[in-house]
């Protein structure tokens, strides 16, 4: 028998048509002891610019989910959705079979780490996914581990992901579907476990079905833009490849979620590591974008024809193939009108990577002052938030959210 869902269930299930239809739920991860575990020596690896301080980093945070809820969203913490997945037994013995790296540990290791795990409660285990575990922290004695003795105490059994600060790469929901990531860089690959976990047991998205799968070529989500419904940009960079684009197109056009996929080229590098690091949406036909981006940026169309095979066109100019695909005359791009020094700090900054919470309302960094004053002249709210400490792992206000649910425009 089918249950009709009740209609409470059906206005706040998932469904995510544009970057600026009015956002009633969105997913952050508030940074916790994984940020700890950053030092000189790793954070290069693990992705991050300096060293941030923590606390401040939380605070910095908390005003963040603050401006939001205070605008009507409703936030959802990424620890509190894993630990409610993990008291699922199934999740339980997934989430253990995540944190354990056999090639790694060595078998021995690996099992003596397998049964601690197996052992403690959701929230321990959640801690130990989110930060990580250091060879000194795993549990028994040195005795007769090679692996143990030939490791220094502070190295990571379990590597931290300090990264899941910025829950828009590692998920991204088109229309009623959610893409779990594809992660590139070595110290974001277990994220999307995390994620899988939280999609396939916790109760609110028991019923999510899947856009794309985890184990295909790459794809973040810092490169997917919903510019209009059922027309998706892909940025294809650093991060994205061509064959991640390619083959989340094909997802979205086998599903009838999408009918125009854009693939953008950008500059493999780390300033410009995704898509919304030089573009953002911050009204229904407008972007804030880099200025050097504006005339460059080109790309490829991908369609369906009448057999459902895809032809792709291009490339084009990205302005003019944006507007051609959304069925407007022209994708307004507010010009910040800076100089190019100012332009490059402020995109560094994360200027351009601002979070709609409605058409014309965005949150962007209290740093970019000019950037949000341009983007103030041309009539965009702009809540102005602190990021000193949250900008360290080069992330945004949009990097740092996972929209769930948004009302159509
Ligand atoms: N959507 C984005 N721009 N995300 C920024 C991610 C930053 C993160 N430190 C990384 O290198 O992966």
């Amino acid at each position: 028998m089918t249950v009709e869902p009740a209609v409470s269930e059906t206005t706040t299930s998932p469904r995510v048509e544009s970057e600026v239809g009015r956002l009633r739920t969105v997913l952050l991860h508030r940074p916790g002891n994984e940020l700890k575990r950053l030092t000189p020596r790793n954070n290069d690896q693990l992705l991050f610019d300096s060293i941030p301080w923590v606390d401040r980093a939380q605070e910095e945070h908390d005003a963040f989910a603050e401006v939001l809820r205070g605008r009507g969203v409703e936030v959802l913490l990424l620890a509190d959705a894993l630990r409610t997945a993990l008291t699922d037994r199934r999740a339980h013995t997934a989430g253990v079979h995540a944190a354990v790296d056999d090639r790694r540990l060595g078998a021995d290791l690996a099992d003596v780490l397998r049964s601690h795990l197996s052992g403690i409660d959701a929230a321990g285990l959640a801690e130990v996914l989110m930060s990580g575990l250091t060879f000194e922290e795993l549990p028994g004695s040195e005795g007769g581990s090679l692996v143990r003795k030939m490791n220094h105490p502070h190295d990571f059994a379990v590597d931290p992901l300090p990264n899941l600060l910025f829950t828009r790469d590692s998920s991204a929901w088109i229309a009623d579907r959610v893409a779990i990531s594809s992660l590139a860089m070595p110290a974001r690959r277990r994220e999307t476990a995390l994620l899988d976990l939280v999609y396939a047991y916790h109760p609110r998205f028991r019923q999510a079905a899947r856009a794309y799968g985890a184990h295909s070529a790459p794809i973040e989500g810092g490169d997917v833009m919903l510019l209009a419904p059922g027309v998706l940009a892909i940025g294809v960079g650093e991060r994205t490849t061509a064959a991640g684009a390619e083959s989340l197109a094909r997802s979205v056009f086998a599903d009838d979620i999408a009918h125009t996929v854009l693939a953008v080229p950008i500059e493999q590098e780390r300033a410009t590591m995704h898509l919304d690091t030089v573009c953002t949406m911050v009204d229904s036909d407008a972007v804030v974008m880099y200025p050097l981006a504006r005339d460059s940026l080109v790309a490829y169309t991908l369609r369906t024809d009448d057999n459902g095979s895809v032809r792709v066109d291009g490339p084009a100019p990205f302005l003019t193939a944006a507007a051609a695909a959304m069925g407007i005359d022209r994708l307004r791009v507010i010009d910040t009108g800076l100089d190019p020094v100012t332009a490059e700090r402020e995109q560094w900054d994360d200027g351009n990577n601002t979070l709609a919470l409605a058409p014309g309302v965005v949150v962007g960094y209290e740093r970019n002052v000019e950037t949000n004053a341009r983007l103030i002249e041309e009539g965009i709210e702009v809540l102005a938030i602190a990021g000193s400490e949250l900008g360290s792992g080069r992330g945004g206000p949009r990097c740092m959210s996972c929209p769930i649910l948004r009302e159509p425009v």
